[in-house]
């Protein structure tokens, strides 16, 4: 029998899982103490192979519980224990920018690897570093959203032009751009700041009366997004760009400046919950899991 236990906040896409998957469920208790430390409780007694679904967005106050919990699991007789982490973290700082910096990258492989048996996740920020075998010592499995974030396009935007805002999203830009068989162009980006980009595009003349779809990876703070759709509309007025995510780390704040840019309508995965993750990739990860499950027992 495999078990799936979620951290706080994650039972619905732990849910949904366990639908697909026919994996049963672990309740799972976390108490904070008043000195913000955490106590975490297997309350369902583990057996078999176990797994802890955790995204790991705002990832540093998650880590401890789901460290207690995979030790937990482990001690009380778990025959494999596995993450399920929808939303990978610190996968973005993948080099030593500035002198005595940390590769957060490596850190969180390090940590994870050494406490999971396997982990599966949703597309990570690979950019510099391609395969997260390099920076984890256990068994990685990736879940591509490719498929579902061209379903979702070909069903709901007339006459899509995929905008990529920068080189790293090349690779999801040109994957949907694949199955759909649409055009797709990538702008270049600069980082000022965390919250200051700037996006130059190529002419996009060409591509009169298509819906700009503007595709990317990641959602923070939405600078990135934002000036992409303002580059895109002073070259294509209408019909109004959309955009189609894969992890939406944002909040109300950001949520309301995307529209404020002209941005129709904002979509993406529930690999994080949200107001706007509006496209479903439970499936196809409780299919990933199963397997490596599987293949470990
Ligand atoms: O501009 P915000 O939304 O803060 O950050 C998201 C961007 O930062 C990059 O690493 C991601 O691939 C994405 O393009």
């Amino acid at each position: 029998m495999s078990m799936l236990y979620a951290l706080p906040g994650n039972a619905a896409f732990a849910r949904a899982v366990r639908r697909h998957a026919g994996w049963q469920r672990g309740e799972l208790e976390l108490h904070r103490f008043p000195d913000g430390e955490s106590r975490v409780r297997l309350v369902t007694p583990p057996h078999g192979a176990v797994a802890l679904a955790c995204s790991l967005h705002r990832p540093d106050a998650k880590l401890f519980p789901l460290l207690a919990a995979a030790n937990t699991a482990r001690e009380l007789g778990a025959t494999q224990v596995g993450l399920l982490a929808p939303y990978l973290a610190y996968m973005r700082q993948d080099q030593r920018f500035r002198p005595g910096e940390a590769v957060s990258a490596r850190v969180i492989g390090g940590l994870l690897g050494g406490a999971f048996d396997w982990v599966v996740t949703v597309d990570p920020h690979l950019h510099r570093i391609r395969d997260l075998a390099d920076v984890f010592a256990c068994r990685t499995v990736v879940v591509r959203t490719a498929p579902d974030l061209a379903a979702w396009i070909g069903a709901n935007v007339r006459l899509p032009l995929l905008v990529g805002p920068d080189g790293e999203s090349a690779q999801w830009v040109q994957a949907v751009a694949d199955r759909l068989d649409v055009p797709c162009v990538v702008a270049r980006k600069q980082r000022h700041g965390d919250r200051a980009v700037s996006v130059r595009l190529p002419s996009l003349a060409r591509w009169r009366g298509h819906t700009p779809v503007l595709l990317d990876d990641i959602i923070a703070s939405g600078q990135t997004l934002i000036d992409t759709a303002r580059g895109v509309r002073e070259q294509l007025v209408q019909p109004a760009p959309v955009a189609v995510v894969v992890h939406g780390l944002l909040g109300r704040k950001s949520l309301d400046a995307l529209h404020g840019a002209g941005i129709a309508r904002l979509v993406t995965t529930n690999t994080v919950p949200g107001e706007v993750a509006a496209i479903d990739v439970s499936a196809r990860v409780a299919e990933a899991l199963s397997a490596i499950a599987g293949k470990v027992l």
